[in-house]
C-alpha cells in the first residue's frame, strides 16, 4: 500500500476527518491501520501524531501528499473493530474521532513512554543479533528503516515482541536476571571441563542447559525454585558462562483476594437463566438478556456459570462492573473461580499495571475481562460473552467527551462478536425494563432469594412525626432501638447516609451568610483533615473562618449534615460499638476501600456507615439491619430520573440485610413516608415501581417514551451565554418538526463554574432525523473557531440533568 489515510491529533472541528499522506517506500508494508504515524501537518515544520485508519494503494487527490515521517508503534495498538467502533461512538457523542481512539487506548500510550521490543525465539540467530546479549532493545527515533523492517518481520513471525512501559521508574519493577550467550554445545564443553569438581557450577551448568529457551530467569527465581546460590551466578558471570541482565517485570495488580468458592448446584430460578443465556452463546447470535433478579438471588453464580461456558466453546468473555473498588467480592470470585485467566482493569491501578492488564488481553493470555466502564474498550477477541453487572448504574456513562455509555458500546460490539448481552440489575433501568417489555431484550425474573430466604422486613420512618421531629440528632427511636438489638445480638448493621452533594458548609446565624467559592457558585465544604474549607469544583482552598466575614459575627458555624458528624452520633449512642467511615474522605489512598470492607466482612467491626458507595453489591451474611438516615434528599433531585435513583438506591441497599441465615430488618427515615418510591422500595417490588414510573414518565413525555439530548452552553460572560443558548434553541425549532419539545434555555443548578456560566437546554423528541445533522452543523459553525471563547456540550441520553 502506499497511501493511509490518517485521523490526527488536532481535535478541532475542521479536522475532524481522515487526511491522506503518502507512505514512504521503506515503510511500505510496516505501515497498517491501527497504528499511531507521525507527519506534517500544517504549513510550518509541525509534526503531529495520527492514527492510520486505511491504507490504499491509490489517492483521489490530484495533487502530490506528504509522506509520513515516522511510525511511532510498530504494531496496531488498536484492532480493526476498535476502529470501526470509534466511527460509530464519534458519530454517536458528537465527538471528534481522535478523542474516540485515544480513549480506546490505556492511558500509557497517551503519556510518556518507552517502547521495548523483547525477544520470544532466543535461538533465531537474527534475534541474537539484534539483541546482543540484552534482555530487551528500545525502540528508539532514530532507527533505520531497515532496522524497523527488520522487527516488523520478526514481530509477524513471532520471533519477537513490543511493550510500553512507562518512564516513571517508581511503576516498573526491574529485577535482575540470568543469561548466556553460549549455544547448547558450548555449554556442554564448559560442563566437561568442570569435570565435576565444582558442584554448584554444574549445577548451575545443568540448568542453563535445560532451560536455555526460558531465558532469562531472574536471579531471585533461581535462588528460590532451583536452590542455586548466588554465589555461583557469580563465580560463572566471572568466568564468562552467562551474564545477568535487567528485566521488566509485569505486575500483577494488588487489593484483590481471590474468593475460591466451587461451583454451586444451581436453583431452578438460576438454571432456567444460565440454560437460556448458554444457549444463546452456542447459537452465536447477538441478543440481549436483562435478568431481572432481586437481591440476593444469586446473580454472580450465574455470570460466572455462563462464563465458564463461553469459555468452554473456547470463547472470552467481558464482565463490567460499575466501580471495582466499591464491588470488590464480586472481582474475587470470578477471580477465585477463573484465576490466571482474569484480566481486572479499574481506576484503581496506576497506568502501569493497567497497560500490562491490557497487553496480557490483546495477546490472549486472559479469557475472562472484569472492569469498570472503560473496560469495554478490552482488546479482547472472540468474544461470547457480554456481561454488565448493576446494569442501571449512572458510573456507566462517561461524563466527559466522548459521552458514551458502555452499555451501548457493549450492544455495539456484541453484534460484531456475534454474541450475548446480559445485563443484571435488582432493579433494571427503566430504559432496559421498557425494552424486555417489548419483547428487544428477553426478560429472565428471578424472584426468589438464596435459600428462600425471606427479603428483609422494612419500616418506614416518618420524620415528621412529633416523636421523632424533636429529636436532637439524626436518629429515631425506632432505629436506635433496632440498633441496640443488632449490636445486642453480635450482628451487623450498615446505616447509609443518602447525602447527594457536600453538605459541612458554613453559615451564620446572625445575617445568613453561606461561605461560597469565589469561582464557582456552590459552597465550600468542610474538610477536617485539612483543616480547611475546600470547593468541590475547583480546589479552592481557605481557612476556616472565626467570624462571619459579612457582618463580622462570631455565629458562624457548620451546618448539614456530614458522615463524620454521624459517626460522632453513633459514638455518642454506642460507645462501645465498633464503627467503620467510608465516604471520600476515608477512601482517597488507594485500596482503601477493599481495606474498609474486608474489615467489615471478617467482622472486626459493628456498623458500617456511609455515603451511597457502600449501597451495592455488598454480600455480608452477618448484616442484619440497615438503616437509611434520611431517604428524601435523591428525591429533590431537580432531575426526572430522581424517584428512580431514590427507588434504586433505598432497595439496593435494603438489599443488604439478611442475606444468610437471619432475616434482616431495615429503617427508612423519611419526610415523604408516602411517595411511591420510598414506598415501593420498602416492599422491594420493582414491577409495582416501573408500573408508576412508566405512567409518569409517559405523563411528562420523558425516557422511555421519549429520547432525550442535553445541550449546554458555557461562556465566561453571562448575558453572552443566554444570547448563544437562545440563538442555539432557535437553530433547532426551524430544523426539527412540531413533534419535539424543547425545554430552557435554563441556568444549571451549579450555574457558574470555574467563573464559566452554564446554559442548558433539553431536547425530547421521538423521531427526529435531522436532529443529529443540525447538531453537526451547529457544532461547526460556533467551535470552529476557539476565540469565541464558549463551548457547546452536547449530551446523548445523558444520566445526569442538574
Ligand atoms: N445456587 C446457590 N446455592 C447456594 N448459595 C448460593 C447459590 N447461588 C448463590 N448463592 C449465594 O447467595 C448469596 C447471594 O448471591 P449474590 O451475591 O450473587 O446475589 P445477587 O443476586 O448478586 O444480589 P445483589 O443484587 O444484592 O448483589 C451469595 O453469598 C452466594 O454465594
Ligand atoms: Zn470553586
Amino acid at each position: 500500500m502506499t497511501v493511509a489515510e490518517i485521523i490526527v491529533d488536532v481535535p478541532t472541528m475542521q479536522t475532524n476527518r481522515p487526511f491522506e499522506y503518502s507512505i514512504p517506500e521503506a515503510l511500505n508494508d510496516v505501515v497498517v491501520p491501527g497504528m499511531r504515524v507521525e507527519v506534517p501537518f500544517g504549513r510550518g515544520k509541525r509534526k503531529i501524531q495520527g492514527f492510520v485508519m486505511k491504507t490504499k494503494d491509490q489517492s483521489d487527490f490530484k495533487g502530490k501528499l506528504k509522506p509520513i515521517s515516522r511510525v511511532i508503534d510498530l504494531k496496531p495498538v488498536l484492532s480493526n473493530e476498535m476502529l470501526q467502533l470509534s466511527y460509530w461512538l464519534a458519530d454517536k457523542t458528537y465527538s471528534f474521532q481522535i478523542s474516540c481512539l485515544q480513549t480506546m487506548l490505556p492511558s500509557v500510550m497517551r503519556a510518556k513512554y518507552k517502547q521495548y521490543a523483547i525477544p520470544l525465539d532466543k535461538t533465531d540467530p537474527e534475534v541474537l543479533n539484534l539483541f546482543q546479549g540484552q534482555a530487551t532493545f528500545e525502540i528508539t527515533n532514530s532507527l533505520t528503516d531497515s532496522q524497523i523492517r527488520l522487527i516488523n518481520r520478526l514481530r509477524k513471525n513471532e520471533k519477537i515482541d513490543l511493550r510500553y512501559v512507562v518512564e516513571n521508574k517508581a511503576q516498573q519493577i526491574k529485577r535482575q536476571a540470568v543469561m548466556t550467550d553460549l549455544n547448547i554445545i558450548q555449554l556442554h564443553e564448559a560442563k566437561n571441563e568442570l569435570r565435576g569438581n565444582a558442584k554448584s557450577q554444574v549445577k548451575l551448568l545443568d540448568f542453563l542447559i535445560q532451560h536455555l529457551n526460558d531465558l532469562p530467569v531472574e536471579m531471585s527465581e533461581l535462588q528460590k525454585n532451583f536452590g542455586i546460590a548466588r554465589s555461583a551466578i557469580k563465580t560463572a558471570e566471572k568466568n564468562k558462562l552467562l551474564k545477568i541482565v535487567e528485566v521488566t517485570k509485569l505486575r500483577k495488580p494488588e487489593g484483590i483476594n481471590p474468593e475460591k468458592t466451587t461451583k454451586l448446584e444451581l436453583t431452578d430460578e438460576q438454571q432456567v437463566a444460565v440454560d437460556q443465556i448458554g444457549q444463546a452463546i452456542s447459537r452465536e447470535q447477538p441478543e440481549t438478556f436483562l435478568i431481572e433478579g432481586v437481591t440476593g438471588s444469586g446473580k454472580t453464580e450465574v455470570y460466572l456459570q455462563t462464563i465458564e461456558k463461553a469459555l468452554q466453546q473456547d470463547k472470552t468473555a467481558l464482565m463490567l462492573v460499575p466501580e471495582i473498588s466499591l464491588t470488590p467480592q464480586m472481582v474475587n470470585r470470578v477471580v477465585g473461580r477463573f484465576g490466571n485467566q482474569v484480566a481486572v482493569l479499574h481506576s484503581g491501578l496506576s497506568s502501569g499495571e493497567r497497560y500490562d492488564e491490557w497487553t496480557r488481553i490483546e495477546n490472549g493470555d486472559v479469557k475472562v475481562v472484569v472492569g469498570a466502564r472503560s473496560a469495554v474498550f478490552a482488546p479482547l477477541q472472540r468474544i461470547g460473552l457480554i456481561i454488565i453487572d448493576e446494569e442501571h448504574e449512572a458510573s456507566y456513562k462517561q461524563d466527559d467527551n466522548p459521552r458514551y455509555n458502555a452499555r451501548d458500546v457493549a450492544l455495539w460490539r456484541s453484534k460484531v462478536n456475534h454474541c450475548p448481552v446480559v445485563l443484571g440489575s435488582a432493579t433494571p433501568s427503566l430504559e432496559s425494563r421498557a425494552r424486555a417489555e417489548k419483547g428487544v431484550y428477553h426478560l429472565i425474573r428471578m424472584k426468589k432469594r438464596i435459600n428462600n430466604q425471606n427479603l428483609p422486613h422494612v419500616q418506614i420512618v416518618d420524620m415528621r412525626d412529633a416523636e421523632n421531629s424533636s429529636i436532637k440528632g439524626d436518629f429515631s427511636p425506632v432505629l436506635k432501638n433496632n440498633l441496640q438489638a443488632t449490636l445486642e445480638n453480635h450482628d451487623q448493621a450498615i446505616i447509609l447516609l443518602n447525602r447527594r452533594g457536600y453538605s459541612s458548609f458554613m453559615m451564620c446565624r446572625e445575617c445568613g451568610f453561606v461561605l461560597k467559592c469565589p469561582n464557582c457558585d456552590v459552597s465550600l465544604t468542610y474538610h477536617k483533615d485539612l483543616g480547611k474549607m475546600k470547593c468541590h469544583y475547583c480546589g479552592h482552598e481557605e481557612p476556616v473562618p472565626n467570624s462571619c466575614p459579612n457582618c463580622r459575627s462570631k455565629k458562624i458555624g457548620f451546618y448539614g449534615t456530614g458522615t463524620q458528624n454521624i459517626e460522632q452520633q453513633l459514638n455518642d449512642l454506642f460507645p462501645e460499638a465498633r464503627v467503620l467511615r467510608m465516604d471520600v474522605d476515608t477512601t482517597r489512598r488507594k485500596g482503601a476501600h477493599a481495606k474498609i470492607l474486608q474489615k467489615f466482612g471478617s467482622h472486626q467491626a459493628d456498623i458500617l456507615l456511609g455515603t451511597q458507595m457502600i449501597a451495592k453489591g455488598l454480600d455480608f451474611p452477618d448484616v442484619t439491619l440497615v438503616g437509611v438516615i434520611n431517604a428524601d434528599t435523591t428525591l429533590s433531585l431537580a432531575d426526572f430520573r430522581a424517584s428512580e435513583r431514590t427507588f434504586q438506591l433505598l432497595t439496593q441497599v435494603s438489599g443488604r440485610a439478611g442475606r444468610a441465615k437471619k432475616t434482616g430488618r431495615v429503617v427508612i427515615q423519611t419526610f415523604n413516608p408516602d411517595h411511591y418510591a420510598i414506598k415501593d422500595a420498602a416492599k422491594q417490588d420493582y414491577e409495582t415501581f416501573f408500573k408508576q414510573e412508566m405512567y409518569l414518565r409517559h405523563q411528562s413525555n420523558y425516557t422511555p417514551y421519549y429520547f432525550t439530548t442535553l445541550i449546554s452552553v458555557a461562556n465566561k460572560d453571562e448575558g453572552q451565554t443566554l444570547k448563544q443558548s437562545y440563538w442555539l434553541k432557535k437553530q433547532l425549532q426551524t430544523a426539527l418538526s412540531k413533534d419535539a419539545i424543547l425545554l430552557g434555555p435554563s441556568p444549571t443548578m451549579i450555574s457558574r463554574k470555574q467563573n464559566k456560566y452554564y446554559y442548558q437546554i433539553i431536547v425530547k423528541y421521538k423521531h427526529e432525523p435531522k436532529l443529529h445533522d443540525k447538531l453537526l452543523e451547529i457544532l461547526n459553525e460556533t467551535q470552529a473557531d476557539a476565540k469565541k471563547g464558549f463551548t457547546i456540550a452536547i449530551d446523548n441520553e445523558p444520566q445526569h440533568i442538574d
